[in-house]
């Protein structure tokens, strides 16, 4: 699937509506996300973006609309087809989510043992390898998650989501409740495996550093759709009173100058 910009789509939603009772929390959307990109979600609180993390991953029913994921539809396929779409997908779910009475090694190896056969030494290798890929020492792999600080139970949670060498990486939240430099380093990490393993990401963030910082794309939601999709530049200039106020308020302002003062130079031509 390519898009009209020719780039690769690797999630293609249409006419996506969902609705729990009488509520409708999205009507209509339409989203595509790019392989090798970063996209970040946005919107005001309860706007749906868990909503609509949750319906790709097949965990939410939808009313109408379709969503492919490498161009098979999760909700139509076989059990087969779809065994083969979770293989190429890693989910971090917000918190973490650990097990809290497995170990690190243990809980990467999670994945592993539902969708693979592998023998435990094998294993126990891979899951070092993920353990090194996301920046945590050897000694974490024996640790509980009860032993780790909130920054290393977001690395071994993303080591778990990045166990099956997934294609695309489902974020939510990842860097709420870590202090900013804890955050800029996980946000850092992200573009790094992004640059080495073409790794997409799908991230729901309300982290406004991450935004200017690591995201290729930005998707807003509102209104129940996606009211607005594309680089940073296009969100700053996007009139609409909640997309002004988040990219133009006093905290978005404090993110630009705080760059400005680095001697960074902003990504996608913001500002
Ligand atoms: N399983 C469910 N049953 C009923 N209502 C639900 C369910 N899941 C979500 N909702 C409702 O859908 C709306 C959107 O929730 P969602 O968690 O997607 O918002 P959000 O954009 O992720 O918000 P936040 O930024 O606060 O995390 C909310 O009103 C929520 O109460």
């Amino acid at each position: 699937m390519v898009d009209q910009a020719g780039k690769d789509v690797i999630i293609k939603a249409r006419g996506v509506s969902v609705q729990f009772g009488a509520k409708k929390i999205l009507e209509n959307l339409d989203l595509d996300v790019r392989r090798g990109e970063i996209m970040g979600f946005v919107g005001p609180s309860g706007a749906g973006k868990s909503v609509l993390l949750r319906t790709i991953l097949g965990l939410n029913k939808k009313q109408a609309g379709t969503i492919e994921v490498f161009g098979i539809d999760y909700e139509k396929a076989s059990d087969r087809e779809r065994l083969a779409v979770e293989r190429r997908w890693g989910v971090l779910f917000q918190h973490g989510a650990l097990f809290s009475s497995l170990t690190v090694l243990e809980n990467i190896q999670v994945p592993m043992r539902e969708y693979l056969t592998l023998s435990p030494k094998l294993m126990d290798e891979l899951a070092r390898l993920k353990i090194d890929l996301v920046g945590l020492a050897p000694d974490a792999a024996d640790k509980y998650p009860s032993e780790l600080s909130g920054g290393m139970i977001k690395r071994a949670a993303l080591a778990r989501a990045l166990a099956l060498d997934p294609d695309i990486v489902f974020l939510d939240e990842p860097t709420s409740g870590l202090d900013p430099i804890g955050a800029a380093d996980f946000d850092e990490l992200i573009m790094t495996l992004r640059d080495t393993l073409g790794l997409s990401v799908y991230m729901v963030t309300h982290d406004l550093d991450s935004l200017f910082q690591a995201c290729d794309r930005i998707a807003v939601l509102g209104d129940r759709k996606v009211l607005v999709e594309g680089p940073l530049s296009k969100m700053l200039d996007y009139d609409h009173p909640w997309v002004k106020s988040y990219f133009h308020g006093k905290r978005a302002r404090t993110v630009v100058l705080d760059d400005d003062a680095a001697g960074r130079p902003r990504p996608n031509g913001a500002g």
